[in-house]
């Protein structure tokens, strides 16, 4: 196949910061993606939504522009968050889901949640309204390995969760794990997942043999091969359950490059590209436009976008960097290296 044309993705996990970052960054997912679900982890985070209606604006006034593309926003899920701010969200049309970050476990989650018990009174009235719980699902316990924190959430915090709350919809963020997939493959139809690009084209390997490679460092952590080839497996099965969130997580040259980097992989400017690779190795591209464009608004009770991408075989170069913030560069995934998809202009 020379080229595919397919239905215009979403991304359905994007961080795009604020002020200049944002101004930076925003455009590249425009240039590709027809809407985004925007992750509410600034400084201080986005919790209510009022906030959310605001940094709503703030996106669409730093996109290119006569760009269409739609900003779908969320909350950030705090200990004292109310159910009447879950209902406020709901009727607003704006907060499209509430994200449930466990205190500690990744960026910007000093904030989140210290115990899911705080929050059974918020959850139950999600449910009640139909609004989708979004998880990073990593427990934090410092006796847990940081590669097996998240087979271990879904035991010592998703199952107890849904149980409890068998309505409530739930997508488990980012996974990266064998057992994630499964889980989610075998729960009701409820419960979906967003895979990354990187969780699908590299192992830890990427990151740790022959040197250190920051960018490649993000949370989940990159895991073994045998669990990219499950991710690899249900995200080209067909299952409505998989879709594409890019995970994309901007973070200065000098933040990523450091004796204590930050956690986060910037792939924005060429996610669809990344995707199409990875589908690509499964010899399954007639599996990407389910994927990336019509399983991300069949679960969110949205139309898919009307108009459509073509990728192209061509080979190019990504830049080493893009322009940050003040002073500072930031490094995309596959920096200076070879692509074999373009997307057409
Ligand atoms: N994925 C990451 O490694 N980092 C994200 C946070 C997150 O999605 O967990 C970030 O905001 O930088
Ligand atoms: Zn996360
Ligand atoms: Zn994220």
């Amino acid at each position: 196949m020379d080229a595919i044309t397919i239905t215009r993705p979403d991304d359905w996990h994007l961080h795009l910061r604020d002020d200049k970052a944002l101004n930076a960054v925003v455009g590249h997912t425009a240039a590709q993606m027809g809407r985004a679900i925007i992750m509410p982890n600034l400084k201080p985070p986005i919790t209510t939504t009022e906030q959310a209606i605001a940094y709503r604006e703030r996106i669409l006034a730093a996109l290119p522009s006569g760009s269409t593309f739609e900003p779908l926003m969320t909350l950030y899920l705090t200990d004292t968050t109310s159910p009447e701010e879950i209902v406020k969200a709901a009727e607003s049309g704006i907060v499209k889901a509430v994200k449930l970050y466990p205190a500690g476990a990744t960026t910007n989650s000093a904030s989140g949640v210290t115990d899911i018990a705080h929050c059974d009174g918020v959850i139950a009235t999600m449910a009640k309204v139909g609004m989708p719980l979004l998880v990073h699902g990593e427990v934090t316990d410092s006796d847990i390995d940081i590669f097996d924190r998240e087979a271990e959430f879904i035991e010592r915090v998703m199952k107890p969760l849904l149980a409890s709350h068998p309505d409530l919809k739930v997508v488990f963020e980012h996974i990266t794990t064998q057992q994630a997939a499964e889980f989610v493959a075998a729960a009701s139809d409820n419960i979906a997942a967003t895979i990354t690009a990187h969780h699908l084209l590299f192992n830890r390997n990427k990151m740790l043999v022959g040197g250190i490679r920051p960018h490649y460092y993000c949370l989940p952590i990159l895991k073994r091969e045998q669990h990219r080839q499950a991710l690899l497996r249900a995200a080209t099965s067909g299952s409505p359950k998989f879709f594409l969130g890019t995970d994309s997580a901007p973070h200065a040259q000098g933040d990523k490059e450091s004796s204590c980097g930050c956690a986060g992989a910037y792939t924005a400017p060429v996610a669809i590209e990344l995707y199409a690779m990875a589908f690509e190795e499964m010899q399954a591209l007639d599996k990407l436009e389910a994927f990336a464009s019509l399983n991300g608004p069949r679960f969110y009770g949205l139309s898919p976008n009307t108009d459509s991408v073509t990728l192209e075989r061509r080979e190019w170069r990504l830049p080493e960097s893009y322009p940050y913030t003040e002073g500072q560069d930031i490094i995309p995934l596959l920096a200076g290296e070879i692509l074999p998809w373009a997307l057409k202009a």
